[in-house]
């Protein structure tokens, strides 16, 4: 944050971080069609500010200072031109109104910028993602001010916080009667739509029926003189004012299972499925768990939130409650909240917790139900699940080895049948589409899905007609390493040394293989010779058709495409001489076997680089590559 200027301790101008004055500039030309969202925004805060004292209040009660009632109100004043929206809760001291209401320190946030685009629409739909909060007062409003007291402190500690929006803020010391968090809006000229009872608690009800505190307004009497409604002193609630999991499936619409997931999870879009469930018997607790539609920013980021919001017996614990359900769920949004754990409980005592244990088994087992339903009953639904989360899910097969049949069902691959990048493709779709004799599911990992789809190892099953699925994600062979079979079968890299492709050859076939090994055996020698410290082994093989060589690895060895990851991370990986493997029906083969002894190193050396290349291996020494192939071209 740069501090522009400085009058005295009690009152200072600081500047927004660079970050809040995009991101102002932005929501306000790009969210007006969704203005309404600010009180949403700021109800939703008002009642995490309660939810936060309510916590603070159970190793210091003292701080409630005898008003435990906690609420949220909103009120307007006509002739001011304002909306007000306090709350009786955990209040703002002046470091915190700095911190908080001045920058945005959340992980995500480079991702989110560098993904802006300019395009209104599309920049809304990401500004929605990645959740704008207080700053969306100022899209309703040219100037904020924000009254607090900090619970616990006394009258004289209060602070005044005030902004136009424009890039700077005041923050200056004054007296607040009472703790928590006043949120003055001063609306903008064409706004006075919103000073309206009537408006507002329309828009209460539509998007705070969920808040399980009262949100309160002043109670309207019909005036007959004046022929209008007008206040009286009277608060009444305007929402249900209960915990919305609390309440039983039937009584809860779509409509409110959604806007609670806003809340929640702080997502401007609505989410893709959800599970509501009272579980009872040894442990007890309820769930409301979501799905959404989108990843978050910070998807991959190792400080990124994750985990759901942690209750006991309806007080809020904390955020990102992690240890409620395994990592590779942790696009799941939502609320947990246990009847047996103690209201004192830590993040460190979470850890060890068998209640915890029994959750996060319950939770983890109805998420992986969801995504059944969902790969059953709304194929849409899950395929935008699939594009979003499938990598996070594939981490399953590792992180949760008790459930990997189950996840086994949910993964979706892209694979020569379909021959199209899109991941659509089953496990069990490949199975049933086994060809006579095959009793292997064979991959190809590589790069990118062109590189794998291009790749020389596919060319027997191609003409074989076997279908061969590409991955190329990065946590593939990590996946692989977990998931070595399926319902009964292997799962079989093409690319490994060994293929069993003997099941799938006719007599005919294997007596050619046979027949081939002899007639190439004094060829095979000489290329092992000349490459003895490149490669492991050559070897005649009738998996090519197009192709002149290949590299394999051995059935136990690294990939070679796992071996590159593992480099580009850093980290030591064996050196593995790979197999080179040659087509004896291509011509370029023909031509090494009739070389001459002076040129036959530069063809031996040929046919292996490009092997290398076509796996998508980079040379170490790629001009010597170039000359090679100049001098034989010319030659
Ligand atoms: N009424 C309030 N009382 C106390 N603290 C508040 C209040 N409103 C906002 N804050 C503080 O300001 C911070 C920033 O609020 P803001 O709404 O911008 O983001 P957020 O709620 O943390 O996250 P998100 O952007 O995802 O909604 C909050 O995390 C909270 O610490």
């Amino acid at each position: 944050m740069n501090q522009t200027t400085s009058s005295s301790d009690a009152s200072q101008t600081l500047g927004f971080q660079a970050e809040v004055k995009q991101l102002l500039h932005l929501m306000i030309h790009s969210l007006y069609s969704n203005k309404e969202i600010f009180l949403r925004e700021l109800v939703s805060n008002a009642s995490d500010a309660c939810d936060k004292l309510r916590f603070e209040a159970i190793d210091q009660p003292a701080l409630l200072d005898g008003e435990g009632e906690l609420h949220v109100r909103v009120d307007f004043d006509k002739a001011a031109r304002t909306i007000t929206i306090s709350d009786n809760g955990v209040g703002l001291s002046r470091e915190e109104a700095v911190a908080n209401l001045g920058t945005i320190a959340r992980s995500g946030t480079r991702e989110f910028f560098s993904k802006l685009t300019g395009d209104k629409q599309k920049d809304a739909q990401l500004i929605g993602q990645f959740g704008v909060g207080f700053y969306s007062s100022f899209i309703v409003a040219d100037k904020v001010t924000v009254r607090s007291r900090r619970a616990g402190a006394p009258a004289d500690q209060g602070i005044i916080w005030e902004s136009d929006g424009q890039g700077e803020f005041t923050i200056a010391a004054s007296e607040k009667a009472t703790r928590g968090t006043d949120v003055v809006l001063h609306l903008r000229a064409d706004e006075d739509e919103f000073l309206s009872g009537w408006k507002l608690r329309e828009v209460l009800r539509r998007y705070s029926d969920h808040i399980s505190l009262p949100v309160q307004m002043l109670k309207e009497e019909w005036d007959k003189d004046k022929s209008e409604q007008v206040k009286t002193d009277e608060w009444e609630s305007v929402n249900q004012a209960n915990a919305l999991w609390t309440r039983s499936k039937s009584e809860v619409s779509d409509e409110q299972y959604r806007e609670f997931y806003k809340h929640v999870s702080h997502d401007f879009d609505d989410p893709l499925a959800w599970t509501h469930n009272r579980v009872e018997g040894r442990s007890e607790y309820t769930q409301l768990l979501y799905v959404p539609k989108h990843a978050p920013f910070d998807m991959w980021d190792r400080d990124a939130r994750r985990g759901v919001k942690l209750y006991v017996k309806r007080v809020f614990i904390m955020d990102d409650a992690e240890q409620m359900l395994p990592s590779y769920l942790r696009f799941v949004r939502g609320v947990i909240d246990s009847a047996d754990l103690p209201l004192n409980v830590s993040r460190e005592l979470l850890q060890e917790s068998r209640d915890v244990k029994a959750i996060r088994e319950g939770s983890t087992k109805r998420i992986l139900s969801l995504l059944e339903d969902l790969a059953e009953n709304k194929k849409e639904d899950y395929a935008t699940f699939w594009t979003e989360f499938g990598q996070v899910l594939k981490e399953g097969t590792g992180e949760d080895s008790g459930n990997i049949e189950r996840i086994a069902k949910l993964l979706r691959f892209a694979s020569t049948y379909e021959d199209s990048d899109a991941q659509t493709v089953t496990l069990a779709d490949y199975v049933t589409r086994f060809k006579d004799g095959q009793d292997k599911i064979y991959y190809v990992t590589a790069d990118s899905y062109t590189a794998g789809r291009n790749s020389p190892h596919l060319e027997i099953f191609r003409k074989k007609g076997i279908e061969v699925l590409v991955l190329w994600d990065r946590v593939d062979e990590w996946m692989l390493s977990h998931l070595r079979e399926f319902d009964g079968k292997q799962l079989v890299s093409v690319a490994k040394g060994g293929l069993d492709l003997e099941a799938l050859a006719d007599e005919q076939e294997k007596k050619h293989q046979t027949e081939v090994a002899e007639q190439f055996k004094p060829l095979v020698e000489r290329l092992q010779e000349a490459l003895k410290d490149r490669v492991k082994e050559v070897r005649v093989t009738l998996r090519l058709v197009d192709s002149p060589s290949c590299v394999v690895v051995g059935q136990n060895d690294l990939s070679p495409h796992l071996q590159r990851m593992l480099k580009a991370a850093g980290q030591a990986a064996p050196n593995v001489l790979p197999v080179l493997e040659i087509n004896p029906e291509h011509a370029l083969v023909k031509r090494v076997q009739s070389a001459t002894d002076d040129s036959f190193s530069e063809w031996a050396n040929l046919l292996f680089e490009q092997a290398m290349l076509a796996d998508g291996a980079q040379l170490p020494d790629p001009t010597a590559f170039v000359s090679r192939v100049n001098r034989l071209l010319l030659g």
